[in-house]
């Protein structure tokens, strides 16, 4: 590989090499005129140092996702392997093609039975004459199809850039924002001298994918030695293997031991012929570099990161070392191992000592505090508060925020602070829903401040509330009907509930129902679900941003442009058929004056608001309404009657208390609320504490402030956790415990002003629907409580009732609530 380079520097001929990569690669041509000119566009201006440098971010990024996938399965055992061959795969294919094309299942089998077909087993290569037994044995008809598919792939992805080239609009990776593919879409023929088709640079973009992704240690060579003694053409092995464990090379070659380099000047950069696995010379590895330093920053990362452990029984020595067959020696055996967070103290929480912020717990490079929200940030959140207080500095990627959980704290932000903590983050898929023009995500300026005055003065003031009692009393009964249908049988309370919720916001908001039980109305409900649970979605690029695009490959992208289609058209049905009640002048919305929110708001002037006010905001503004008012008030009322059922002697009492004053009367009414809502406002409020149906929600400060001595700089993020604050045992006697009865003697409240009980927040950013929130559960529940006597299905008894939750920050019962309803008027 030195002295006589030049003449052991050709390939032999492999024939299913040679027509899955045209007979037009680098790494298996045959020493030549091509071969040397294609191999300096490789040297020169696909991997130089300086390419290698530009692919920088390529590298970050993935390593980041690869840390945060392990550190989604942390201290549980997953295949190690599996993740490293993704993670190389990725980094390369972007570097090579621009994008991630691998995601899908069967572009991802089409590059695995390539990489298969490249290292089978040719007997042909090795007695000629017995090349036909591949006709039989299936592989000539394998390389063909495989050939085919990649070849129609490749294709495709040229194409793709060819139009990015015309529109000019695209940019690839590396710092010159160009990719492999791009870069050999530039080379011209009259430069180098020899053909150059588009074959040859799928040829070639193919090779250096299958190189760096699993083949690279590929070191058959070929003597084409020309003169007298040695004949041509007689190949030649370099086992690098035996190589490396050559004892007359290396003291004890079989022992693992990295400290024999450290006074040794020996490099596997190709100048020291006892560590070869890249090779330098003519024919050597042209990708060093860059499989250098995609191994190092991997390789630093995870163990930086992580503790790593075997699964139980298994201890290192004992790990299975078994290679697989063929020229690449991946481990036989998956490496299944156990990764936990390793606790560092790194240089930042020094120099936040110095910064004076607030207590930290410790955290990773680049992703923060991320996974330690785990699938319930609302709980993690209150079990890290525990050991760190109720002000604690965490970092989510790359936001530092606040995170408070009690009842001092949050006065600190939503009273005393409130005008510094009044603005919330960006996040952008609610911008995208929401078209930037909503009330509830927008950030505190002068269009938030006329919107919400709208919301409050407009459609949600007490009087409003009070016009809607017609559409909440028509639905309670249509909902007591529901159940009526049902009884003595089993039934899903759940289901029931948010149909009511739904349909109450669709004729408060836009005036008649849209979500019936037809096929359109379950196509709008539908939606409608999938609308909520996307605005509500964790969406990693709102905490690294620089990852936002892998939103394009895990689909959430395209379900957003999808749903805000869908959405859009809906709401501008909506909005004309309201344009067209009103210049007829013969429609009448709900409330007493007969306008709902879109009536009230086509009726918004522009210039009597002092900001633009466009079709856009009424869209986004009634969809808030959506957004904020069906899943809450829902959940609200589920988790009242999942307590209640795990309580039966609180319901009864309730239900007795209700009954005396209801005289037998068919149904409670709003004028009746005010007599019966002693016990029925305890055990709402009660619920409110135990279970906050928006569990934890965010604001941000608008500019540099301190709070309790700590210094808050401006643009940090705050996140409010109501339902810490509502089980904190500083604040409440035996927390965990539904005891509505602790209300009694009480003046506590969920209205803003005392901080022990926020689920709808206060001050400022304070939820403006409370007033019409309660109305609608009081009437729903009191009914519910009054014409129904309540047990579970075969005779369970409450205290088994499953009280699991679901992921998010709406955080209903997982379970749906199945109940049996007996009708107690005409029991009695
Ligand atoms: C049980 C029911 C509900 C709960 C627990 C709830 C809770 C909350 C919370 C915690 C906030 C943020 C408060 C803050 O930052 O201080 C909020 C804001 C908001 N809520 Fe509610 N909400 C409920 C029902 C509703 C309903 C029915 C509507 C509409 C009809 C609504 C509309 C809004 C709006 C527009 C905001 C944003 C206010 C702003 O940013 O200025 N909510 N809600």
């Amino acid at each position: 590989m030195k002295t006589h380079d030049l003449i052991f520097s050709s390939r032999p001929h492999a024939s299913f090499l040679n027509r899955l990569l045209y007979g037009k690669d680098i790494a298996f041509a045959p020493y030549g005129e091509y071969w040397r000119q294609t191999r300096k566009i490789c040297v020169l201006q696909l991997l130089s140092t300086h390419k290698v440098q530009s692919y920088r971010t390529v590298r970050e990024e993935e390593t980041v996702l690869m840390i945060q996938k392990i550190s989604e399965s942390c201290s549980l055992k997953f295949d190690l392997s599996k993740m490293m061959i993704s993670f190389t795969n990725d980094i390369i294919c972007r570097v090579t093609l621009g994008r991630k094309y691998f995601g899908d299942h069967e572009s991802g089998e089409m590059v695995k039975k390539f990489v298969y077909l490249v290292g089978a087993f040719n007997v042909g290569d090795f007695i000629p004459r017995l090349s036909w037994v591949n006709n039989f044995n299936g592989l000539e008809k394998r390389v063909e199809k495989n050939f085919r598919e990649l070849d129609c792939f490749l294709d495709g992805v040229i194409e793709e850039h060819v139009c990015k080239k015309l529109r000019k609009d695209g940019s690839g990776f590396g710092e010159d924002g160009e990719d492999f593919v791009d870069v050999l879409l530039g080379v011209k023929e009259s430069s180098i001298g020899v053909p150059f088709f588009r074959d040859n640079i799928k040829a070639i973009v193919m090779v250096i994918s299958l190189s760096f992704s699993s083949y690279s240690h590929i070191c058959l060579r070929y003597c084409q030695f020309i003169s007298n003694g040695w004949p041509v053409g007689f190949p030649v092995i370099i086992n690098a293997w035996a190589i490396g464990r050559d004892p007359v090379s290396w003291e004890d070659p079989e022992e693992f031991r990295p400290k024999r380099f450290l006074n040794s000047t020996i490099d596997y950069k190709g100048y020291d012929f006892v560590l070869i696995p890249f090779r330098e010379g003519r024919r050597g590895c042209p990708g060093t570099m860059f499989a250098i330093a995609n191994v190092e920053l991997g390789l630093a990362n995870l163990l930086y990161s992580f503790d790593r452990s075997l699964p139980v029984g298994l201890t290192g020595e004992k790990l299975d070392m078994g290679e697989i067959f063929g020229v690449s020696v991946h481990k036989k055996d998956p490496l299944v191992v156990i990764a936990t967070p390793h606790l560092i103290k790194t240089y930042r929480s020094a120099l936040k000592t110095n910064l004076n912020m607030p207590p930290s717990p410790t955290r990773l490079p680049i992703i923060g505090n991320l996974h330690q929200l785990g699938t319930f940030p609302h709980r993690n959140l209150q079990n890290l508060a525990k050991k760190h207080g109720p002000l604690m500095l965490i970092h989510l990627g790359q936001y530092p925020t606040l995170i408070i959980s009690s009842a001092d704290t949050a006065r600190e932000i939503m009273k005393t602070q409130d005008h510094i903590f009044s603005s919330r983050p960006h996040i952008s898929f609610p911008e995208r829903l929401f078209y930037g023009k909503d009330i509830a995500f927008a950030p505190y300026g002068e269009y938030w401040k006329q919107a919400r005055k709208i919301c409050v003065l407009q459609l949600l003031t007490a009087h409003k509330v009070q016009s809607y009692r017609t559409v909440r009393e028509e639905e309670t009964v249509l909902m007591i009907k529901k159940i009526s249908e049902s009884c003595s049988l089993k039934f899903d309370l759940s289901k029931v509930l948010i149909s009511f919720t739904n349909d109450i916001i669709c004729r408060v908001a836009l005036g008649r129902k849209y979500f019936g039980d037809d096929e359109s109305g379950k196509r709008m409900r539908k939606m409608l679900k999938e609308f909520v649970s996307l605005a509500d979605i964790f969406n990693i690029g709102d905490f690294i941003p620089r990852i936002s695009w892998v939103n394009n490959f895990n689909g959430l992208e395209k379900r957003i442009e999808k749903c805000f289609k869908e959405v859009d058209c809906f709401l501008d049905g909506v909005i004309e058929e309201h344009i067209c009640k009103n210049l007829r002048k013969d429609g009448s919305g709900f409330g007493e004056d007969g306008e709902d929110f879109v009536d009230v708001l086509l009726g918004v002037e522009e210039s009597s608001i002092g900001v633009p006010f466009s079709r856009d905001h009424i869209k986004a503004i009634v969809m808030d309404m959506f957004e904020g008012g069906t899943d809450t008030v829902c959940i609200a009322i589920e988790w009242a009657m999942t307590e209640l059922i795990r309580h039966p002697h609180i319901m009864k009492e309730v239900q007795e208390e209700i009954r005396e004053i209801m005289k037998f009367k068919p149904k409670v009414e709003e004028s009746d609320l005010n007599k019966i809502q002693h016990s029925l406002q305890l055990v709402i409020k009660e619920t409110l504490r135990l279970h906050p149906p928006i569990s934890v929600f965010i604001r941000e400060s608008l500019e540099n402030t301190k709070i309790q001595g700590y210094n808050i700089p401006a643009k940090t993020r705050v996140i409010i956790n109501a339902w810490a604050i509502g089980r904190d045992p500083v604040s409440w006697e035996d927390p965990e415990e539904f005891r509505p009865k602790r209300f009694l003697n009480s003046t506590i409240d969920y209205k803003g002003r005392d901080f022990e009980l926020t689920p709808f927040g206060a001050g400022k950013r304070g939820c403006p629907a409370i007033m019409f929130t309660i109305a609608n559960v009081e009437l729903a529940l009191a009914n519910l409580l009054y014409q129904f006597d309540w047990t579970l299905p075969g005779g369970l008894s409450g205290e088994k009732l499953d009280m699991a939750e679901t992921f998010g920050v709406s955080v209903h019962k997982k379970d749906p609530l199945v109940l049996i309803a007996t009708p107690y008027l005409i029991k009695t």
